[in-house]
C-alpha cells in the first residue's frame, strides 16, 4: 500500500512516522515549506519524545519522505490521510477550511482510485463531505471512498500511544473500504473497532468531552473538598479504585488546555446547538474549567492581599510537560491577570519558552534556569508539572526565598514535605500548609547553594 498524509502537524507527523515504522511506505506532505525543510533533515518541528530518533530511521530506510507537492505526494497513492488542523471558529465551531483544502488537493491530484482516511477531529457529517468535494475536483474517473479513523493520541506521549493505544475506530459505510485501512493498522496489534461514519466522527468528540468532564467534575470536587478539610488526593484515590469510575483523569489541578480538550468541547457544544439539543453538561465542563485556570491568582490575591510590585516565579508554561505546545494552556490566563495585577513575572519553563514568548503578554520575563526564576521571587506558582520543575520548586524556594510560598496548581507535593522545608504551600482541594518556625534571614543569604 503507498499512503500519503496531508498535513505534518502533531497528528500527521506520528501517523506518518509510525505507520512507515510497521513497515509501509509513506510520504507526508504539507504546504509549510520551513517545516518540510526540517524534516526533511531528519528535525522535528514539534517537541515529542522518541519521535526524531524513530523519524530519522524511517527516513534512513526509505519508507519515509516528506515533500510540499501536492503532485508529487499524492501521486500512485492508494490510501491518503487527512490530517489538517480544524480550529476552533469564531462561534465555537470546528473550522473545517483546511479539511476542505485539503480534499480540493486530493481530488484535483489523485492519479488512481484512492481511500481518504479522516484523521482529523471533525463534526458529524465532514466525512461524506470530504467525499463529494474529493468528487468534484477529479481530474480522471477514479473511485472515493472515505473512512473516518480518529486519533486518541497525546501530547507527550505519542509514540507509546501510537503502539500501546486502548483501541483503533474505523469508521466506514463501505466494507471493502474498512477493511483496508484495517489491513494497514493491523501491525499495531491493538484492538480494532469497526463502526458506521457518523458512530466514529461522534467517538471522538465524545471521548474528549467525557475526559474534560472527568477533569471539571474532579476539579469541582477539589473545590468543595478545601471547604470541608478533606484532601482531594485522598477522595481521588478512594473513588478511582472503584473500577466503574477507574483512577485516570482524576488529577485535580488548574484546569485542561491543550490544542483539542478547549476546541473539542466547544465543537461539541455548537454540534448539538445546530441539532436542536442543549447540551446543558457540557456547557457546565466548559464554564468550570474557565473558572478553575484563575483559581491560583485568586488564592494569590485572598492570601497576599494585592499582587502589586510582587514578583511572581511562574514555573511551567506549556499545557502539560512533555511537550512545548503552548495552545489554550492556563499559564496564558494566569500570565494575563497576573500582569493585570500589577504583578512582575518572571516566566521558566524547560522547553516552551521559546513558543510562550509568542503568546504571553509582552511584560513577561523569561529565567534561562529555574534558579533564576525563584531566586529574589515574592511568590512562586507551579502550573505545569514538569519532572525538573517538580523536583527542584519546593527546595529551591525554600533555599532563596525571604518567605517561601508556592502556589501549586498541580498538587506536586505533599503537606508533609512543604512542612519539612518550611515553606508556606497552598494546592488545590487540599489543606494549606504553614510554616511552623520562623526562617532566619542568614539561611537564606549563607546559603552554599
Ligand atoms: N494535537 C493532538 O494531540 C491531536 C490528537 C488527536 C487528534 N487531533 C486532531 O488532529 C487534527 C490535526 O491536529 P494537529 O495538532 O496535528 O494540527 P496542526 O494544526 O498542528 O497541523 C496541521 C498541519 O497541516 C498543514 N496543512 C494545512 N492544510 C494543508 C494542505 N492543504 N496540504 C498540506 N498541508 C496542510 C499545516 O501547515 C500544518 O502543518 C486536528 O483535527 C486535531 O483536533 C490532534
Ligand atoms: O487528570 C487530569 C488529566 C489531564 N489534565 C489536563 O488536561 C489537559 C489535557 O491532557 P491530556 O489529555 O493528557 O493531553 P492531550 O495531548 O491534550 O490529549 C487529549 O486530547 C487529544 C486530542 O484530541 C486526544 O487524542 C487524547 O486522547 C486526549 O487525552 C492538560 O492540560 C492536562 O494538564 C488534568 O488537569 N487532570
Amino acid at each position: 500500500m503507498k499512503i500519503a498524509i496531508i498535513g505534518t502537524g502533531y497528528v500527521g507527523l506520528v501517523t506518518g512516522v509510525c505507520l512507515s515504522e510497521i513497515g509501509h511506505d509513506v510520504t507526508c506532505l504539507d504546504i509549510n515549506p520551513q517545516k518540510i525543510e526540517l524534516l526533511q533533515k531528519g528535525i522535528s518541528p514539534i517537541y515529542e519524545p522518541g519521535l526524531e530518533d524513530l523519524m530519522t530511521k524511517n527516513i534512513e530506510a526509505d519508507r519515509l519522505h516528506f515533500t510540499t507537492s501536492h503532485i508529487v505526494g499524492l501521486k500512485d497513492k492508494d490510501v491518503i490521510y487527512i490530517a489538517v488542523g480544524t480550529p476552533q471558529g469564531e462561534d465555537g465551531s470546528a473550522d473545517l477550511t483546511y479539511i476542505y483544502n485539503a480534499a480540493r488537493n486530493v481530488g484535483q491530484n489523485i492519479t488512481n482510485d484512492v481511500v481518504v482516511v479522516t484523521k482529523s477531529t471533525v463534526p458529524l457529517g465532514t466525512n461524506h463531505k470530504v467525499r463529494e468535494v474529493v468528487l468534484a475536483n477529479l481530474e480522471g474517473n477514479h473511485c472515493v471512498e472515505v473512512v473516518s479513523n480518529p486519533e486518541f493520541l497525546r501530547e507527550g506521549s505519542a509514540i507509546h500511544d501510537s503502539f500501546h493505544g486502548d483501541r483503533i475506530v474505523i469508521g466506514a459505510d463501505k466494507e471493502e473500504a474498512a477493511n483496508i485501512i484495517e489491513e494497514i493498522n493491523k501491525p499495531f496489534g491493538l484492538p480494532i473497532l469497526k463502526t458506521s461514519i457518523s458512530s466514529a466522527e461522534m467517538i471522538k468528540y465524545a471521548a474528549n468531552a467525557f475526559l474534560a468532564t472527568k477533569i471539571s467534575f474532579i476539579n469541582e470536587i477539589a473545590n468543595l473538598s478545601e471547604k470541608v478539610s478533606a484532601n482531594i488526593e485522598e477522595v481521588a484515590s478512594g473513588i478511582g479504585m472503584d473500577t466503574r469510575i477507574g483512577d485516570k483523569f482524576l488529577n485535580a489541578g488548574i484546569g485542561y488546555g491543550g490544542s483539542c480538550f478547549p476546541k473539542d468541547t466547544h465543537a461539541l457544544v455548537k454540534i448539538s446547538e445546530d441539532n436542536e439539543h442543549d447540551f446543558h453538561l457540557l456547557k457546565s465542563v466548559i464554564q468550570i474549567n474557565d473558572t478553575q485556570k484563575t483559581l491560583l491568582v485568586k488564592k494569590a490575591i485572598e492570601r497576599l492581599g494585592s499582587l502589586e510590585g510582587k514578583r511572581v516565579a511562574m514555573l511551567g508554561l506549556a499545557f502539560k510537560p512533555e511537550t512545548d505546545d503552548m495552545r489554550e494552556a492556563a499559564s496564558i490566563v494566569v500570565a494575563e491577570k497576573l500582569v493585570a495585577e500589577g504583578a512582575e513575572v518572571v516566566a521558566y519553563d524547560p522547553i516552551a519558552t521559546e513558543n510562550a514568548k509568542n503568546i504571553l503578554p509582552e511584560e513577561v520575563i523569561y529565567a534561562e534556569q529555574i534558579e533564576d526564576a525563584i531566586m529574589d521571587s515574592d511568590v512562586v506558582f507551579i502550573l505545569t508539572d514538569w519532572k525538573e520543575i517538580v523536583e527542584k520548586a519546593l527546595f529551591l524556594s525554600s533555599l532563596f526565598m525571604k518567605k517561601p510560598i508556592i502556589f501549586d496548581g498541580r498538587n506536586c507535593y505533599k503537606a508533609e514535605d512543604a512542612l519539612k522545608m518550611q515553606v508556606e504551600y497552598i494546592s488545590v482541594g487540599r489543606d494549606s500548609i504553614q510554616p511552623t518556625e520562623e526562617k532566619e534571614e542568614e539561611y537564606v543569604v549563607a546559603s552554599s547553594y
